[in-house]
């Protein structure tokens, strides 16, 4: 719990996963500052969490100490240099989840090099469960570290990288990876339809058996292969199953598809950057 004040700017689909995992974890609604343009997405955010919406971005941000940019990537520049100047009047520590945007863009466009955390979470975060990254410019204190750190933790697993090219590698396995499981549990599930069953019944199944799988991961001290060899009974049909996975080769095919969204968000750095 903390009595600070946290502006978020933009309120769209991230924010909100951040605002719902922060509330579930006891943060007042009140604490929470919120701006976006679309008074929609004010109104559902203040109806569901009781947090405090404005509709300019300069607004949310004055008493603010933390400010949690959660724009879409194109928007960062003009946010930043909107912001700049209500930012500069307390020098709030600057939590981005943008995925492929710099930590040296945030401070050239808000100006005076402000402590930047680049965060990437994922829409986990939305039940406490989500997987974040984090990496800190040098101008953040042990403070801000701690500080950043504890407001992530509430809604989920946190991990510090070494440097700030590998967000884009978190950005590529747990920003995007649970669109990946839920392609998945799409793919399972028309298959259970294909094989007779009724969609429900195949939903609720598919959507178990990932749970179950998932919290077996977490809580086993094996490794996720050995948690599979012992669904797989040789001769059994388990087996069967996999030997079509692995003969389309589905650790290449995964290798490729996050070699794609790091490649992704290399771009939108690459673009920012030499927009600066
Ligand atoms: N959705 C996800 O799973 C994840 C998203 N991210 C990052 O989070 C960021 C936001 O993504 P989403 O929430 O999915 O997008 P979104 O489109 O749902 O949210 C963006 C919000 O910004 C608002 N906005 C537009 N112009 C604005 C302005 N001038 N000032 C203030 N707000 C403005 C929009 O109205 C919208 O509500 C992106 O940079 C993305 O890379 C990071 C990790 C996971
Ligand atoms: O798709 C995206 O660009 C964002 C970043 C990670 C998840 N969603």
């Amino acid at each position: 719990m903390t009595t600070s004040t946290i502006a978020f700017i933009g309120g769209g689909n991230m924010a909100t996963s951040l605002i719902a995992g922060l509330v579930a974890d006891g943060y007042d609604g009140a604490t929470l500052n919120v701006s976006d343009p679309r008074p929609e997405r004010l109104e559902l955010l203040h109806n569901r969490y009781g947090v405090a919406t404005f509709a300019r971005n300069s607004d949310a941000v004055a008493g603010a100490d933390t400010l949690l940019l959660c724009l879409k990537p194109l928007q960062a520049a003009e946010v930043c240099r909107e912001i700049a100047a209500a930012a500069a009047v307390r020098s709030p520590l600057v939590i981005s989840v943008m995925a492929g945007v710099p930590e040296q863009a945030l401070q050239y466009w808000l100006g005076g090099q402000p402590p930047i955390v680049r965060a990437m979470p994922n829409t986990p975060a939305m039940v406490q469960t989500g997987a974040i990254g984090l990496h800190a410019s040098p101008e953040v204190s042990e403070d801000g570290r701690n500080h950043a750190e504890t407001i992530l933790r509430a809604v989920g697993l946190t991990r510090w990288v070494a440097t700030e090219d590998q967000i884009d590698a978190v950005t590529a396995l747990s920003g995007s990876g649970p669109a990946y499981f839920f392609l998945f549990m799409e793919a399972l599930e028309e298959a259970g339809i294909s094989l007779g069953l009724d969609g429900e019944t195949a939903r609720l199944l598919t959507i178990q058996t990932a749970l179950g799988a998932a919290k077996m991961a977490v809580e086993s001290t094996d490794p996720p292969g050995r948690l599979r060899e012992r669904v797989t009974s040789p001769g059994g049909t388990t087996e069967r199953a996999l030997e079509h996975l692995l003969k389309a080769d589905l650790h290449a095919l995964m290798k490729r598809a996050a070699r794609a969204a790091h490649h992704r968000a290399g771009e939108i750095s690459r673009d920012l950057s030499e927009s600066l």
